[in-house]
């Protein structure tokens, strides 16, 4: 029995240790006297053991242990075996305690740990809320519907026709034989080719619902506020995206469509039954109603398996994005075994629930059988005294048989489906409560845009911690004022608050106190995608899309491009050299693994500069770059300054000092809180954390 170490492992942790770990500590009662059988240290057995020894008396000696010393301990050995034996019979016995159907085996509520259960969902509910995305194919839904019924209702009569053309040939009748036979023959192809269409049109509701829930989800995800991803793993949500919004289609195209057909069957072979024979009939009804109930709890049991392994299954799915997203860090670091134990983790948990999932079904199983058969030694039993007595004839109770099997069948397939019904609206609870989030409000508000922007930025008394760690301040007090057309260098040690400072400016999150002003308009009554139209962004470490390099350097520019204008931000971004000698050159499909980090960077570069910005943001944005590559980068931000008419706004972050020398201005920060402000000089003179921090990089490079 496999089950019982599954069972000690996750249930009787007290007691599952091994026995070895009993036996250390026995022999260590044993032969350390009886001096420590008393202490803390030493279980409730081996207390029992010490208060079954006599006190030690040394008299006559084998192999220079005293004799009875050495019988004391064959007792002692004996005594430990058996209460290790009873400990074990103790052990199975509160095993088969708890297998026992409502037994503590079967609950899952302490030892899971589930990261984020969404609020339950009815069954009502969720069927409102498909309905709702999938009512404007509602056509296709009721050809479903009706090619369903006339599929089920013309099934369910294939057993009568039968039977008749097979007591009509017995008994000779030949007229009737024939009409039975065509009519069988119109009825088996009615279903046939009702049935074919009835699958056709439900694949399609299926493939349409899918369709609609994974748009409106991501949809629903795409226009949530950044903060809000800080919160969720990138696994976990395309887990609900792929297989959660897989397994909650299946309610109209499978579960529905199935539990409908055999509701119609089972009533339709209950009545028949009721008219062949009520007593017989009702006898099957009570049975009938007996697998109901245990479906029902069987239902619930399965929606509540079907979210821990969907909870289980989406935490494994994120391990294994993570794993292969960092795949060269954890071959560096040889931490392949490490990676396998945490997927592991997971998978062991999946397999803990299925193997109760599988009791489950194992015992529901047993039961329908057990009532399956009931009905079928009833029929034989009853039904034979009745053809015995003459209240009925063969035929009838060969129909009866048959549409008894069918009943009890209906009801099963009801109840399987009415389970895997139960599992999708288990797996539908998050889904829906992702689909439910409003959208961020810079989405829902429609702001102001300005005649021209110019690019004024004020920061005035600005404070911001991140909502995910709310605790811990990461501006404090801000007040800082950039000049249109002004080159701003944000320095300072790592962790002081530099890119929060460009994530408020960009609006990824809102201050917690004061405001941020561009051209004197309040930010957060700008109009956002206006603005951000406005801005060009090179983050830290830029990530591509995959996509050709013209696409990515065109990304997000709502311009009409020319290649020409790729081709000549590529060459401003000092890109165009590297790009032209690749062999598809401008056509070249992105990998994010095939090009260095400074290359990335000059694509990214190409991007900001294309959409010709009036403010631009560079965080970091030339720290893969060699030197001579820095140099001309630095060239552009020199360019940008001397052409007046293309004058703009340039913010820029980096640790490398040398980069940003030639900017206007220079803002130290530290811990959160501008510490100095000035030129490079007016720095160096000030003899401050800038002078320090410039005097460390030139010690460092000499
Ligand atoms: N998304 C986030 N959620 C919570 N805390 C964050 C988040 N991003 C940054 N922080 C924290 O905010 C503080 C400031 O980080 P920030 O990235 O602004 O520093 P920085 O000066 O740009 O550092 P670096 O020079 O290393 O990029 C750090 O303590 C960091 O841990």
């Amino acid at each position: 029995m496999a089950l019982l170490p599954l069972c000690c492992n996750a249930r009787f942790k007290p007691c599952c240790r091994s026995s070895s770990h009993y036996e250390r500590r026995f022999h260590f009662v044993s032969r350390r006297s009886l001096r420590f059988s008393r202490s803390g240290d030493v279980s409730i057995c081996s207390k029992r053991i010490s208060h079954r020894l006599p006190p030690l008396k040394s008299s006559s000696s084998v192999n220079g242990f005293p004799l009875e010393t050495n019988l004391e301990h064959f007792k002692e050995e004996h005594t430990v075996e058996s209460v290790e034996l009873r400990e074990r019979i103790r052990k199975w016995i509160d095993f088969l305690r708890s297998v026992l159907p409502g037994g503590s085996w079967w609950s899952f509520s302490d030892e899971v740990e589930v990261k984020f259960m969404a609020k339950p969902v009815t069954v009502s509910r969720a069927l409102g809320r498909m309905w709702q995305l999938i009512a404007n194919d509602r056509l296709v839904i009721f050809a479903g519907f009706s090619t369903l019924i006339v599929a089920a209702l013309s099934e369910i009569s294939i057993p009568h026709y039968l039977t008749a053309s097979i007591f009509s040939a017995q008994t000779r009748e030949i007229a009737m034989f024939h009409t039975n036979r065509q009519q069988l023959l119109m009825i088996c192809s009615v279903h046939l080719n009702f049935s074919g269409l009835r699958g056709f049109f439900f694949g399609i509701a299926n493939m349409i619902l899918v369709k609609r829930m994974r748009e409106t989800l991501y949809s629903a995800l795409l226009l949530q506020d950044i903060s809000f991803f800080d919160g969720e793993t990138v696994g976990d949500l395309t887990s609900r995206l792929g297989s959660d919004c897989h397994q909650v289609s299946r309610v109209i195209g499978n579960d529905l469509n199935l539990i409908l057909r055999n509701v119609l069957q089972g009533t339709g072979a209950l009545i028949y039954l009721l008219i062949l024979s009520w007593p017989l009939g009702v006898c099957t009804l009570v049975i009938c109603c007996s697998l109901a109930a245990v479906m029902t709890v069987y239902g619930l049991y399965q929606k509540k398996t079907a979210k821990m392994i969907q909870e289980f299954g989406a935490s494994a799915n994120e391990v294994a994005q993570e794993t292969f997203s960092l795949m060269r860090t954890v071959r560096v670091y040889g931490t392949e075994k490490q990676e396998m134990k945490r997927y592991n983790h997971f998978l062991d948990k999946l397999a803990d629930i299925s193997l109760r999932q599988s009791a489950a079904y194992g015992i529901w199983n047993l039961t329908f059988n057990t009532l399956y058969h009931a009905t079928q030694v009833i029929a034989v039993l009853v039904g034979g005294m009745y053809i015995l007595a003459g209240h009925i004839t063969a035929e009838k109770l060969t129909k009866f048989i048959l549409y008894s099997e069918w009943l009890i069948y209906s009801t099963w397939w009801v109840g399987d489906n009415v389970s895997s019904l139960m599992q999708s609206v288990g797996a539908s609870e998050k889904v829906f409560q992702l689909m439910d989030l409003m959208p961020s409000d810079q989405f829902t508000s429609k702001g102001m845009t300005l005649q021209k922007l110019v690019g004024r930025i004020e920061f005035v008394n600005v404070s911001f911690q991140y909502p995910s760690r709310s605790m811990v301040p990461v501006l404090q007090h801000i007040n800082l004022s950039v000049h249109p057309g002004e080159v701003v260098a944000l320095v300072g040690l790592s962790g002081s608050g530099k890119s929060s400072m460009v994530n408020l400016l960009l609006r990824l999150y809102e201050p917690t106190d004061g405001q941020i002003l561009i051209d004197g308009a309040p930010l957060n009554e700008l109009d956002i995608k206006w603005l951000r139209g406005k801005v060009g962004y090179v983050g830290q470490e830029p990530k591509l899309f995959r996509m050709d390099i013209s696409s990515n350097i065109k990304y997000g520019c709502t311009r009409n491009i020319k290649q020409e204008d790729v081709e000549w931000a590529a060459k401003q971004a000092y890109a165009h050299d590297f790009i032209t000698s690749l062999p598809d050159g401008y056509n070249t499909l992105v990998d994010n693994d095939l090009l260095s980090g400074g290359q990335k960077q000059r694509i990214a570069i190409a991007r900001a500069i294309l959409r010709d910005p009036t403010i631009l943001i560079l965080d970091e944005a030339t720290s893969a770059l060699d030197a001579e590559s820095e140099h001309n980068v630095k060239g552009v931000l020199r360019s940008v300054r001397s052409d007046l008419s293309s004058r703009r706004t340039v913010i820029v972050i980096a640790h490398r000092l040398s980069t940003i020398q030639a900017a206007d201005r220079i803002v130290v920060m530290d811990r959160g809180q501008i510490l100095e402000m000035g030129s490079h000089n007016e720095l160096l003179h000030k003899d401050g954390l800038y002078a320090r921090l410039t005097r460390r990089q030139t010690d460092a490079v000499v």
